[in-house]
């Protein structure tokens, strides 16, 4: 009874509750996190589902019990054991991929298929379906453990364990009972077809049952629970006192107490955390996995094992019991739960202010199209972009635009950009290009004889403001995008008032943010590779109007302000590289970048008007070449000092210990 008591569930509910109620001692339950919920707000106000930090649970699939089933045939009443096992369980995988970016599509909670049941005629159950989850390169995936550390949770551990052990108690008296039971039925049988044979039956006793042993109702009751949560019996089948069913009872039971096999959960109530290593001992550590690289897709992480599938009757076959009517019931699943936070990775991350143009120049670079328009946090999650360089000196980013509306397409678009219009959708190919302008038919009549020289990603990140770093506004929800970039650089706004206060500002906070999650000290301002000196356009005389009508209108309206000259961008820009300049003498003198490391570039560009981008386009390849160089050369670093330790760790496995004490020679 005592057993039925603890696996109700309205109890193992008061006790989840009150086991989330009551916050343990040792471990503080973590704030919640309102940036996050915050940031996905603001996400969802913009239409955009991107998810970069989820928790979830995963669950394995219970494994199919085993079939009871006797084959039958005609002539052949009595046919041998044809129970089929159960299917296994599914197991939860993890895989990196690379053509995933977030994580919107996965739900809370994982579940693996459950195993089907073994049927007659040596059928065996099917396997329970695997489930495969798909992150993007770049998530770390950390295991939160609620340990049952409140004494509620002790206490539940502690009845199963009293449980399992008065009906191991149980059925090692029944089973004494049953093997000297059995003893004695073969004496009684001999002696009496001796009688039938030789003598007078009449002679040979009665065969009695002897009283067996009283055993405490409790302990009844609880053999019966787990007989009934281990074992799937023929129907109408009294096996109490069968003696191989209870020395196979038996070995389970023994199995269950030393923890070999976990403690079975019949109507799945409760999920089991997932098995540990060293079974109940506290020194498995938590997963936690950084997936900087994708998974090769034969090789998936495996999360959480599917239940063990149950053996049918035929496995239960002796000699002495030729007909077993019994088969064992599937393990159960296990369960994990898993935070998974995405730190995207890029060779190439853009950092700057709101509004700087970051978006627009990844436009400009690349065929990505993030969203631009002219207010502050336009972006609010990374937009990844890849630029190819082709050997006749072209870069093939950008979808060409309509000449004729050459910056329309970029200010202030909507999410869907003009190419995806439903329109342009039915255009015919030769339309399209038509309207593309002779610049596309140019790249693409040389297509065939141009080879990719280089081909890097970009990625253009929400913008910072000052106290980023404390997770103001939604501060590390964007940080956590930069952390991971091999290369960063400053985009800037050249026509601001002071574009040196902008990189400042930035640097301030990747330095105050690389402290708060502890990274080296100048971590993230040494990545600095460059700086894009953007909408440089805006000094000197406007462009010319497109057409007469929108001049016509300008007239009508109020005179623009006055352009700063060019003059006063070449000062702004002078100005602007000599504070790198200093910045990087002061990176040196910290100890961040080395003497002899690239100089810092500083690149005029109009991401808006596409104006010296080719310029950019050269930079951000050696910046990427260098960085893959210093990758190359760190990873051969790595392997020779792996190599060395292993060698080191065979020599010291084969040579003998150097003597401690002097030998003394014997004379
Ligand atoms: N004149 C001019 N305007 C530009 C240029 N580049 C961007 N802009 C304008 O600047 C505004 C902001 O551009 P975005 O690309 O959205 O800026 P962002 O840095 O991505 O902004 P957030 O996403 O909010 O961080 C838009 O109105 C663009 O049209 C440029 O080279 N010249
Ligand atoms: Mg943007």
């Amino acid at each position: 009874m005592l057993l039925l008591r603890a696996w109700t569930p309205a109890r193992s509910f008061a006790r989840c509750y009150s086991a989330l109620a009551q916050p343990s001692s040792l471990s503080p339950p973590p704030a919640p996190d309102r940036t996050k919920a915050k940031a996905d707000w603001k996400r969802r106000q913009e239409g955009s589902n991107f998810v970069d930090t989820l928790n979830l649970a995963v669950v394995s699939g219970r494994g199919g019990a085993g079939g009871v089933a006797f084959h039958r045939e005609k002539f052949k009443a009595r046919g041998p054991p044809s129970g089929g096992p159960g299917g296994a369980g599914g197991s939860v995988y993890l895989v990196a991929s690379p053509t995933v970016t977030n994580l919107s599509h996965l739900p809370r909670t994982v579940r693996g298929g459950a195993g089907s049941p073994g049927g007659g005629s040596w059928l065996a159950g099917k396997r329970g379906e695997d489930v495969v989850l798909r992150v993007p390169v770049g998530t770390i995936v950390r295991e939160v453990r609620r340990e049952p550390k409140d004494e509620d949770a002790a206490e539940v551990e502690r009845e199963e364990r009293e449980q399992l052990e008065w009906a191991y108690e149980a059925n090692k008296i029944r089973l004494a009972e049953a093997e000297a039971r059995d003893v004695r039925w073969k004496a009684w049988k001999k002696r009496r077809d001796k009688a039938e044979k030789f003598g007078n039956p009449d002679d040979v006793e009665r065969w009695e049952e002897v009283d067996e042993i009283e055993i405490d109702g409790e302990k009844l009751v609880a053999l019966e629970q787990l007989r009934k949560a281990l074992f799937v019996m023929y129907p109408q089948t009294e096996l109490e006192g069968h003696p191989h069913f209870l020395r196979t009872e038996h070995e389970l039971l023994s199995k269950l107490l030393s923890r070999e096999i976990e403690m079975p959960d019949p109507k799945q109530r409760r999920r089991r955390q997932r098995r540990r290593r060293n079974h109940g001992q506290d020194d498995d550590q938590p997963l936690f996995l950084d997936l900087i690289k994708p998974t090769p897709l034969d090789q998936p992480i495996l999360l959480v094992a599917g239940g063990q599938p149950g053996l049918g009757n035929p496995s239960f076959l002796t000699h002495e019991d030729r007909s077993p009517k019994y088969a064992t019931r599937g393990g159960d699943g296990e369960m994990m739960r898993l935070e998974l936070e995405v730190k995207s990775t890029g060779e190439v991350g853009l950092v700057g202010l709101p509004n700087a143009g970051k978006s627009t120049l990844l436009r400009a670079l690349t065929s990505s199209t993030p969203r631009v328009a002219s207010y502050a946090f336009t972006t609010l999650n990374p937009h990844h972009g890849t630029c190819i360089l082709w050997s006749d000196g072209t870069f093939s980013g950008p979808r060409p635009s309509p000449a004729s509306a050459a910056s329309a397409d970029i200010t202030d678009t909507p999410a869907t950009p003009e190419y995806f219009s439903a329109s342009s959708h039915h255009q015919s190919r030769a339309e399209r290009r038509r309207q593309l302008g002779p610049s596309a038919s140019a790249i693409d009549s040389s297509a065939s004889e141009r080879t990719e020289v280089l081909r890097f990603t970009l990625t253009d990140n929400p913008g910072l403001v000052a106290s980023s770093s404390l997770n103001v506004g939604l501060g590390h929800a964007f940080l956590r995008h930069i952390e991971r970039c091999s290369a960063l650089v400053y985009v800037v706004d050249l026509s601001s008032a002071d574009p040196c206060e902008a990189i400042a500002s930035l640097r301030a906070e990747l330095a105050a943010y690389a402290r708060v999650k502890g990274l080296a000290e100048g971590e993230l301002e040494g990545r600095i590779r460059g700086v894009v000196a953007n909408k440089a356009d805006l000094f000197g005389a406007p462009p010319p109007p497109a057409d007469e009508a929108a001049s016509a209108d300008e007239e009508e309206e109020a005179p623009a302000p006055p352009r700063p000259s060019p003059q006063d961008g070449q000062r702004k820009l002078a100005d602007l590289t000599e504070f790198v300049r200093a910045l990087e003498a002061d990176d040196v003198a910290r100890g961040v970048r080395q003497a002899g490391d690239e100089p810092i570039w500083v690149v005029p560009v109009s991401a808006m008007r596409r104006e010296n981008v080719a310029a950019l386009v050269g930079k951000l390849a050696g910046t990427v070449r260098a960085e893959r160089e210093r990758a190359a050369r760190r990873d051969e670093l790595a392997a020779i000092e792996a190599e060395e330790e292993r060698q080191r760790a065979t020599y010291e496995r084969w040579m003998p210990p150097a003597p401690t004490e002097p030998v003394t020679e014997e004379k």
